[in-house]
Parts: structure tokens; C-alpha cells; sequence
């Protein structure tokens, strides 16, 4: 498959591995970059729904073996089963030259727990984002992604038989995770009848933030099967030369790194230090740290009307929620939850330092039985400074509380020379970028 001929007004290239001061994204991997001005608007590429590796159209959906565990799958094991299937047929599998594309892309779940970027990760969020997808595969509830635990599990208990039948060889948990890492750095859901698929082309778009292009499809159709297409929009003017970038969400750093392999030099605005209460290690932290009750916790909320007027505005600040009764400002207004990962992680500290709404409402005390709420605070601005002091303190108590977690912290004059393998590199970062966000939250809550 000849990509770079889909259209004139785009190069598929390889970005040389020292590419950094002329392209932001990706060294070393593949990028499209734009050889002639392409203007806003512009379809750069169109690609036929029967050109995507997806279960509908994997030659596995037709081996009984695998027919039979499909139903019981999560849509990105079934197609990690289906890309594994493709890669192994080699040259037989109609993919094969797409496949050979794909660049190994070490994901966090699956770093040596003794390795340097595993230990640099620890006390980050995307080291908590991990153990939070363990707590959920152990403790029977959902929470996003795949954790290793349910990967091998699924592998010994289903995986190598399907394999085994599907292609009269055994095939290794290695490639298992290949398939995996490649479904999870590239798959996008196309519509209801594709669902999860692997898109080639639009695959090879790097993330920016902020974009410059973006994909499309028709998500809500189901009829899609005869002669649909996703296409790849300019959503900007891009001049030549620029890279085309696509987003992959609102993602923070620590997501980007747990599904993706790699972070952003620069905060997405989506970086979050968050606490789930249904790890017991971090709920007990909070509780610590907090001066409160485990029963309470999981009972506390955002006022409706503050969610509401957050997100009417767009902005992602409230205006200051605080004036006290001398007329002082307090410019450390919570923020509301707005993105998939806030909802499952409600109380947490962004991009700029700011607690979030059920953060703050805990740290007032709203969980216990004294009740010093926002609303109990506003209708008596006289109780206000020293309650407000005091949630400031709790605050302050749970940053220092995970700064002493962070590996960082602690060999903040040891850091790993620049030409450290790229893992090492992602995770220095991540951790570098949750330091700061915490630092930033220090000072803002200083009393
Ligand atoms: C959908 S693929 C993008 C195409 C990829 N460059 C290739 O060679 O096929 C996603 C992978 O590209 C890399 N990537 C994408 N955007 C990036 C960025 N802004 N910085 C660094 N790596 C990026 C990561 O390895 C990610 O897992």
C-alpha cells in the first residue's frame, strides 16, 4: 500500500531520531508532514472503510475459537487478537504491509519493575493510573484501560488456545503485547458497525496539542459498511513543511504515557494529580491528610450550579468563589470536573495548581459532621478565613504527602543523562511535570 500516493499534498516520512528541534513530535517514527500549503478545511485523505483491520473484517472472526470467547472481550483485546492473528499469517495476511508500519511502542504497564523508567515513575499519576487499572481488574469494577493483570490473564486463559487453533502454532506472550501496545497507541473507534479499528494512514498522524487536522467518520452509523470512508480534515491552514497533527483526546500527560508510550514537552491544560478513593493506599491518604472519615469520602460532590456555570463558560477557572468580609480576593477557585478521566477521579489538584471542587469541599470539612461548606461559608463570610486557612493547610499536607511518594523528590540531583533510552526520557518528564504541578499547588494554597 503505497501511502504517500493517497494524495498530492502529503509526505509520509521517517523522522530522523535528532528531529527534535525541527519537528516537536515524534523522533524516529513516522510523520506527515505537508509538502505543498494545505488551506483550512481541506480533505487530505480519505480512507475506505474495507481498508480497515478491524474484527469485522479480521480473517480471525471466522475461526470458531475465537467466535465463541468474542462476545466476553473488551473491544481492545478482541482486537489485539485480530491484529495478532494478521501479524502472524506474515506475508498471507492482506495487512501485512500496514502492519509493518508499526513501531514497538514499550508501554508503562509492561516496564521491568526494576528498570530505571519504572523507577523514575514512581508516586506519578500515570504509576497511579496503573495500579488504579489493577485495583479495577482485582476489585471487579471499571475504571479505564487494560491493567497487566487482566492482559495475562486473558492470554493463559483464552489467547494461546485461540491462537493455537487459529493457526496450528503457538504464538508468545511477547507478541501478545506488541499486538496490545499497538492497538492501544493507534486503534480509534470508527462508527457502530467497525467499532475499534486500526485506520490506515490517519494511524500515522503524531499527536499535537494543539492540533492542526483531525479525523472523521460517521460514529453514530451502523451501515457503514458499503462504501464509507474516515477522512482526515485540515482543521487549520498548514504550510509546507509543517507536520499534520492529529489530537488524541483531552488527555493529560499521564494518560498519554499509560496508552501511549510517550508525553508532551508542554502541559496539555488536562494534567491532573488525583486521588481514587477506591485504592485503599490513596483513600487512606486523603483521610490523613484531610482529617476525615472514610464513610464520608465517597459521598461528597461538586455543587451542581458551580459545574454548571464551569462548563457554560468554557473556561475551565470559575471566577474567585471566595471574598471574605474585609473584601479580599481569594484567587484559588476550585475547578470543576470536566474531562472522562475527572469522573472517575473527581478530587483532584490541574494543570494550574487548583484544587477541584470535591477536593475543596473536603478539605472545608464538608464531609464531616461540622459542616463548613461552600454554602454554609457563604451565607457567613465571618466563618470564612480561618476555615478557608484551614482547608489551604489540609491541602498543602496532601501535596507534601505525595511529593514524599515521588522518586523524583528524592534524585531530583541525579537525573539521567539526555541520551537516556526514550522510556527513561517519558518518564523523567512525567515525573518532572507532576512535580511542578504540585509545587504550583503549594504556593498557591500558602497561607
Ligand atoms: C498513532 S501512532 C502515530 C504514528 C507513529 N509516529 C508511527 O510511526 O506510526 C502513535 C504513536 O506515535 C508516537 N507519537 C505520537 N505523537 C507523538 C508526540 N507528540 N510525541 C512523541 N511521540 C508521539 C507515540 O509512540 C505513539 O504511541
Amino acid at each position: 500500500m503505497d501511502l504517500a500516493a493517497w494524495d498530492d499534498c502529503v509526505d509520509v516520512v521517517r523522522l530522523a531520531s535528532d528531529a527534535r528541534e525541527e519537528y516537536a513530535s515524534a523522533p524516529g517514527t513516522l510523520a506527515v508532514i505537508a509538502s505543498d500549503p494545505i488551506p483550512a478545511g481541506r480533505v487530505i485523505a480519505r480512507i475506505p472503510c474495507q481498508a480497515l483491520l478491524c474484527a469485522r473484517h479480521c480473517a480471525l472472526s471466522r475461526h470458531p475459537a475465537f467466535q465463541h470467547v468474542q462476545a466476553s472481550l473488551t473491544p481492545v483485546l478482541s482486537l489485539t487478537f485480530c491484529v495478532l492473528y494478521e501479524g502472524e499469517l506474515g506475508d498471507a495476511s492482506r495487512f501485512a504491509s500496514y502492519l509493518s508500519l508499526f513501531p514497538d511502542v514499550p508501554l508503562p504497564l509492561a516496564w521491568d519493575p526494576s528498570s530505571d523508567e519504572a523507577r523514575w515513575l514512581r508516586g506519578t499519576e500515570a504509576s497511579r493510573i496503573l495500579r488504579r487499572q489493577e485495583h479495577a481488574w482485582t476489585g471487579g469494577y471499571k475504571y479505564i484501560g487494560t491493567s497487566y493483570s487482566e492482559l495475562r490473564h486473558v492470554w493463559h486463559t483464552v489467547g494461546e488456545r485461540i491462537m493455537l487453533e487459529a493457526l496450528g502454532a503457538r504464538v508468545s506472550w511477547a507478541a501478545f503485547l506488541r499486538a496490545f501496545s499497538s492497538v492501544s497507541s493507534r486503534a480509534f473507534v470508527v462508527d457502530l458497525y467497525h467499532g475499534l479499528s486500526m485506520v490506515p494512514f490517519a494511524d500515522i498522524l503524531n499527536h499535537g496539542a494543539p492540533n492542526n487536522a483531525q479525523i472523521e467518520s460517521d460514529v453514530d452509523a451502523y451501515s457503514a459498511e458499503m462504501g464509507g470512508t474516515v477522512d482526515v480534515r485540515a482543521i487549520d491552514s498548514i504550510d509546507a513543511g509543517e507536520e499534520v497533527l492529529n489530537s488524541y483526546g483531552e488527555l493529560g500527560n499521564a494518560e498519554l504515557l499509560c496508552q501511549y508510550g510517550f508525553v508532551l514537552d508542554t502541559k496539555s491544560g488536562w494534567e491532573r494529580c488525583s486521588w481514587d478513593v477506591r485504592v485503599p493506599e490513596e483513600c487512606t491518604q486523603l483521610c490523613a491528610c484531610l482529617e476525615c472519615d472514610a464513610p464520608w469520602i465517597h459521598h461528597v460532590t461538586e455543587p451542581q450550579q458551580a459545574a454548571d456555570a464551569q462548563r457554560a463558560s468554557g473556561d475551565d477557572g470559575l471566577p474567585p468563589a471566595y471574598v471574605d468580609a474585609a473584601g479580599a480576593v481569594y484567587d484559588f477557585a476550585p475547578v470543576s470536573h470536566t474531562n472522562r478521566h475527572d469522573r472517575h477521579c473527581p478530587i483532584f489538584i490541574d494543570a494550574s495548581g487548583r484544587a477541584s471542587w470535591v477536593l475543596w469541599r473536603l478539605a472545608l470539612g464538608l464531609c464531616s459532621e461540622h459542616v463548613y461548606g461552600y454554602e454554609a461559608a457563604s451565607a457567613n463570610t465571618a466563618l470564612l478565613p480561618s476555615h478557608v486557612r484551614v482547608a489551604c493547610q489540609r491541602i498543602t499536607r496532601l501535596c507534601h504527602a505525595r511529593l514524599s511518594t515521588m522518586y523524583i523528590q528524592h534524585h531530583k540531583d541525579a537525573l539521567p543523562p539526555t541520551s537516556s533510552s526514550s522510556t527513561v526520557h517519558w518518564a523523567v518528564q512525567h515525573a518532572w511535570q507532576d512535580w511542578h504541578l504540585l509545587r504550583a499547588c503549594l504556593a498557591r494554597y500558602a497561607t
